[in-house]
């Protein structure tokens, strides 16, 4: 059924002003979107750790204001001024600088360019979609690339850093499904049970990893998946295995590499490179489909939790200070 286009929106707005910087839930009218072709009624966004920073206030994610934060959503068409999409079709958006660059997710409407949207895959659903969000789609990506350069089940442990947050967690649920042998290093140590419960064969402490003190430290990696970047990194791209290949995600720990190119000219390590928020669409579409048959809603009921709009301040500082486990939809009323 065609749902009618209102006169306004809702959306959570972080404002700057000489008071500083805030969020407030306002009323707009729909003519305070920005341009897009395409209009979608959002019914569902996540928090992912940039949100966290963004909806903070904190320097470096939201580049101009006011803006409306949230760099994923899920929802319906309303409207496609280029045809490409028809009113009612279900649409996922990730990434392209929305809740950054262009307002985002926490709104009821949203309009984007039409080659930005995914169509939801078939018998999935917008809470579903934002289960995996960003940080499943990121881990998504970083899975496919470590399998498209020869990490395949049965090459060695793969090494998952920050495993238990939205990345990571997902990381961790993919990897265990395709078979490998998989090591979650955490900073919570107290997630053991809900790490072993998505897959991991063994957790380690965040400190048990070794920082780089040689340039080659002992092979242990067939595979790593980072989200920390930084220390945690260079430690692990000196440890991984001859023709082993990192998949770098994150800069959770820092932006920092201080490493040599020994792993790659005497190992034929594999560094390679993650960016969820420009990759081309066919690539996105064959993410999306692989993450609708490896991660059904009932494997990721128990990394998930649900909130309003209304809690999203408050998550954005627990998410900061380490506090949030595994994936947050946000249910946009
Ligand atoms: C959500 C993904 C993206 O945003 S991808 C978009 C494009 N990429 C980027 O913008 C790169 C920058 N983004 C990031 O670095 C992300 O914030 C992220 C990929 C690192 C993580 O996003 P996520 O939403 O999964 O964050 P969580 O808060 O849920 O988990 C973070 C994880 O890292 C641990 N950690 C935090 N600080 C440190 C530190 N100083 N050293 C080591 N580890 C750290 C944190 O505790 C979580 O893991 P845990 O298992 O609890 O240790």
């Amino acid at each position: 059924m065609t749902q009618a286009i209102p006169d306004t929106y809702r959306a959570l707005r972080v404002l700057k002003d000489d008071q500083g910087v805030r969020a407030e839930l306002q009323t707009l009218p729909l003519s305070a979107l920005p341009d897009g072709d395409v209009l979608i009624r959002v019914t569902h966004s996540s928090l992912n750790y940039k949100d966290g920073l963004a909806v903070s206030g904190r320097p470096g994610v939201l580049r101009t204001h006011p803006m409306t934060p949230g760099i994923d959503l899920a929802g319906t068409v309303l409207e496609d001024a280029s045809g490409r999409w028809q009113p009612g079709d279900a649409v996922i958006l990730t990434g392209w600088g929305i809740g950054e660059r262009q307002d985002g997710g926490y709104a009821t409407h949203a309009r984007a360019r039409p080659g930005w949207l995914v169509a939801q895959p078939a018998g999935t659903d917008a809470h579903w979609a934002m289960s995996v969000g960003t940080a499943g789609f990121t881990a998504m990506l970083a899975v496919m690339a470590l399998e498209e350069h020869g990490v395949t089940p049965g090459s060695g442990e793969v090494l998952v850093t920050g495993a238990a947050g939205g990345v990571g967690s997902t990381a961790v649920a993919l990897l265990a499904r395709a078979g490998h042998t998989v090591v979650a290093s955490t900073g919570r140590p107290q997630e053991e049970d809900y790490l072993r419960d998505l897959g991991a064969a063994r957790i380690i402490g965040r400190d048990e990893l070794p920082a780089l003190s040689r340039p080659l430290e002992k092979e242990r990696w067939a595979g790593v998946v980072d989200t920390v970047g930084g220390a945690t990194l260079a430690g692990a791209y000196a440890s991984t295995r001859t023709h082993g290949s990192l998949a770098v995600c994150g800069l959770a720990g820092g932006h920092d590499l201080n490493a040599t190119v020994f792993p790659l000219i005497l190992r034929g390590v594999n560094l390679l490179g993650i960016d969820s928020v420009t990759c081309p669409p066919a690539r996105r579409e064959a993410a999306w489909a692989r993450l609708a048959r490896d991660l059904p809603a009932t494997r990721l009921a128990a990394v998930t939790q649900t909130h309003p709009l209304s809690d999203v301040p408050a998550l954005a500082a627990e998410i900061l200070a380490g506090r949030v486990r595994g994936r947050t939809v946000i249910e946009i009323g």
